[in-house]
């Protein structure tokens, strides 16, 4: 990215995760500073531009109700939000170990299915919510930590409703990670290396003519 486009970038999310463990609490916590308590299953993808060190960011968020299919590797659906998203917010509750454990399987349902589709690697934030119920916790900060690590995601642990800062953190994180990924896939060429796959090719001619 040069010029003008290094200070502008667009990136599409999806946000997943077992039902309740507020994956709409903090979508719109992010997109609204707010905590309203309750929201609607509605499928939704809201846009939102905002700038972050002069850098203008328009993110596009998926937020959708669980659902069966996140976790089949054949579902179209599935796929379908696969090509979409550029960056995924895994969200389970922390007093909710079956939630945390299908963190586990949409990381590798989404591997999955990105390697069968021959997609590249998309970069990943692990989110445990409800963090202001510490008293009924069931999953560990640690276990979340070393889940990430495992799996090369990153880890954020936040309370939708109390704390609208470590929701802010999840988001740019990932914008952060996507923006690196793209830099690495991206990355054209250039004349150097034009002019060094050419000579590999003339040189593997000469030598065949030999
Ligand atoms: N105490 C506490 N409650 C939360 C938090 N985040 C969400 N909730 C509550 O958890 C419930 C579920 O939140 P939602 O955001 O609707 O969860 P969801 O994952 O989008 O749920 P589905 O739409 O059913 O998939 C609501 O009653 C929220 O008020 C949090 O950080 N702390």
């Amino acid at each position: 990215m040069t010029g003008l486009n290094a200070l502008k970038m667009d990136a599409n999310i999806v946000v997943l995760g077992t039902d309740n463990v507020g994956k709409s609490a903090v979508t719109v916590r992010f997109l609204t500073r707010r905590f309203i308590g309750e929201y609607g299953d509605i499928e939704t993808i809201y846009s939102h531009s905002f700038s972050v060190d002069g850098r203008e960011l328009t993110l596009s968020i998926w937020d959708s109700p669980y659902s069966q299919q996140d976790i089949s590797t054949s579902s179209s659906l599935c796929e379908k939000r696969l090509q979409w998203a550029d960056g995924f917010v895994l969200v389970y509750s922390i007093c909710d170990r079956a939630s945390f454990n299908m963190v586990t399987r949409l990381i590798q349902s989404i591997k999955a299915t990105k390697e069968y589709m021959g997609l590249e690697k998309v970069p990943i934030a692990i989110v445990g919510n409800k963090r202001d119920l510490h008293h009924r916790r069931t999953v560990l900060s640690e276990e979340g930590r070393l889940l990430a690590l495992a799996s090369g995601c990153q880890f954020f642990e936040v309370s939708a409703a109390e704390n609208y800062h470590s929701v802010i953190m999840v988001f740019h994180g990932l914008v952060d990670r996507i923006r690196e990924s793209r830099s690495v896939i991206k990355k054209p060429a250039g004349i150097k290396g034009i002019v060094k796959s050419m000579s590999a090719v003339f040189a593997r001619r000469r030598t065949d003519s030999l």
